[in-house]
């Protein structure tokens, strides 16, 4: 079902300051413009009946001046609503793209998981440009030809009713059959939406693994997946035209043949019997002209509304997504307790996490260790607070994490990932991204406890060096020491390490802890730990064994006597006794 024009109109004005007033003094010049409008058919009635028919020539002059005064204050309406129109569409689009890239920020990690890169790109990009057109064109457009078409009405109406209401009998045939294509239109448009949005979401990580397509070969199977997009979306596209194309011929045949036949048929045989004048026949043709023009405006703005209807919902969905209503607060305290967390993926059976308690104290450095799929990386995101348990509590310092939003925990909070984001600026405008007020010292000394800043140094553009999508010009091992420094900057009292240093040397991943626990001796640290050689000298170390607490003990306490830890350390070892093997 199509969205009624007012509640669009409620919808995409919601909270968003500036539309109210332009969209007025649009709607006075769109009135003013009818009634410059309306009045050369009164002037082209004059002209016909007095001047032409009854051979007043003296009232010539009075026309002619009339219809020039009226193109000047046409001209004039026109150039003044241009400067409203523009500022409604500039000042709204950007509002819009605002709020929607707002939204989208505030999602939680379950509701924006429901959406594709696709769909927000489409949402805020193309979707946003439709809906800032919607007052002007959906709104103001299309009312004024309704008023337009109802005055023209009433005025044939009064020079021949019978003829007139002969004559309107077009009128619900052609909206309804329009309407009827419409309806088709919008089926045919959601369904393209959807199909472009995988487009959109296959060329924006096509164009994001570029590296890593031209390593593995995989430009031929890209290019068969371009062609299956468009396969998909070629047929449903001329679908879709060809419903809008039906639409606008079969209004542009009902206004231009069917009825003008008709009027000239019944307004002759009228004439003939002598139920009507020439004088009045050919003021009603020309004002019936105008009359089904504004009628066709009309069918064809069903059929767009129909259309852009389906982009504009789009944008309604996302103002209305579910924000995240928690209140902010300002966490105070650092001890983190989890007691007996329990979450499950949408979708799965079983749990990823399953009873998991423990506690780490201020300054402490825990370890969180087990195989692949055990746990680690979702238990690091409940401790940001990033997605909803289903079952137990984090706190931070007294604060249950989710029954406040998740700013306040990013406010407490740093964590570094093992793919950081990084953009295509310098690294100055990236380290800048965590703390905009950052002191060349602060930068120089973050990047030196990151160990990067000699690498920085020796570029020759130092910091600011332009370091490529997603830190292309980096290595794995540079990123995450940048992503690393970026933290430190944020200078949050508790930071969680997710495989941050994947990409680093044993020595290199060593010094780089080191020197944050010299730093940063009250800052609480956990890390999601992959080599066990570098946990040895944390306070604590969590092992999970299938989403459940295998043990929690020091490093010490735990070797030789825990069975799960013991593997994981044989694992290891195991394969790297493999690979020296295979070295030599
Ligand atoms: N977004 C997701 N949707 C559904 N299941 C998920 C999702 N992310 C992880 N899982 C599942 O949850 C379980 C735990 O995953 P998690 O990533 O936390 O493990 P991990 O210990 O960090 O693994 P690794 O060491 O391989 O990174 C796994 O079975 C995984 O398949």
């Amino acid at each position: 079902m199509t969205m009624t024009r007012w509640a669009a109109y409620k919808a995409l004005t919601q909270g968003i300051e500036g539309v109210r007033k332009p969209l007025l003094a649009l709607a006075l010049f769109k009135l003013w413009h009818l009634v410059c409008g309306l009045l050369p058919l009164f002037l082209y009635s004059l002209l016909v009946n007095r001047v032409l028919v009854e051979k007043h020539l003296s009232e010539l002059w009075p026309v002619i001046a009339g219809y020039l005064a009226v193109f000047l204050l046409t001209t004039a309406g026109i150039a003044v609503s241009k400067r409203y129109s523009n500022q409604l569409l500039l000042r709204y689009d950007l509002r819009l793209k605002r709020k929607l890239l707002n939204i989208v920020s505030s999602l939680d990690y379950e509701e924006y998981s429901g959406y594709s890169i696709g769909d927000l790109k489409s949402r805020i990009e193309q979707d946003s440009a439709t809906a800032g057109r919607f007052f002007t064109v959906h709104l103001l457009d299309f009312s004024y030809a309704v008023l337009y078409a109802a005055a023209l009405a009433v005025i044939l109406v009064s020079y021949d009713w019978r003829i007139a209401l002969l004559s309107f009998v077009f009128v619900p045939v052609s909206l309804l059959t329009v309407n009827i294509l419409g309806e088709k239109t919008r089926k045919a448009g959601e369904e393209l939406w959807r199909l472009q949005n995988g487009y959109e979401s296959f060329l924006h990580a096509s164009l994001q693994n570029w590296k890593d397509i031209k390593t593995n070969n995989l430009e031929a199977a890209q290019l068969e997946e371009l062609n299956g997009h468009y396969a998909a979306i070629r047929p449903v596209w001329f679908r879709s035209q060809l419903y809008q194309h039906l639409g606008v011929t079969y209004s542009f045949f009902t206004k231009n043949f069917i009825t003008q036949l008709f009027i000239y048929f019944i307004g002759g045989l009228f004439v003939i019997k002598g139920y009507s004048e020439v004088g009045v026949l050919l003021v009603f043709i020309s004002f019936y002209g105008q009359f089904f023009g504004f009628i066709e405006t009309i069918s064809n703005g069903l059929m767009n509304y129909k259309n852009d209807s389906v982009n504009i919902s789009k944008v309604i969905g996302l103002l209305q997504a579910e924000a995240d209503q928690r209140p902010y607060k300002r966490i105070s305290g650092q001890k983190i307790e989890v007691q007996n967390l329990r979450f499950r993926y949408e979708g799965k059976d079983a749990f990823a996490l399953d009873g998991i308690s423990f506690s780490v104290g201020k300054g402490e450095h825990l370890a969180i260790v087990g195989q692949s799929g055990s746990g680690k990386s979702t238990l690091a995101k409940l401790l940001t607070g990033q997605m909803k348990p289903q079952g137990g509590s984090v706190s931070i310092g007294g604060t249950d994490l989710h029954a406040v939003n998740s700013g306040s925990a990013a406010a407490k909070v740093s964590i570094v990932v093992q793919e950081p984001v990084l953009f295509n600026m310098t690294i100055r405008e990236n380290l800048l991204l965590a703390r905009g007020g950052a002191t060349e010292a602060e930068l120089i000394a973050c990047c030196r406890s990151a160990n990067i800043y000699d690498y920085i140094a020796s570029l020759e553009q130092g910091l600011d060096t332009v370091i490529g999508e997603k830190g292309m010009k980096l290595s794995g091992g540079q990123k995450q020491r940048l992503s690393i420094a970026r933290a430190l900057l944020q200078e949050r009292d508790i930071i969680i390490f997710d495989e941050s240093t994947s990409a680093l040397d044993s020595e290199n991943e060593s010094d780089i802890r080191n020197e944050l626990k010299r730093l940063s001796a009250g800052t609480t640290m956990i890390s999601v730990a992959h080599r066990l050689s570098t946990i040895q000298d944390c306070d604590k170390v969590l092992v999970l064994h299938n989403g459940k607490v295998a043990a929690c003990d020091t490093h010490a306490n735990l070797r030789g006597r825990n069975e799960a830890y013991d593997l994981l350390f044989h694992s290891q070892y195991a394969a790297l006794s493999h690979t020296t093997e295979l070295v030599h």
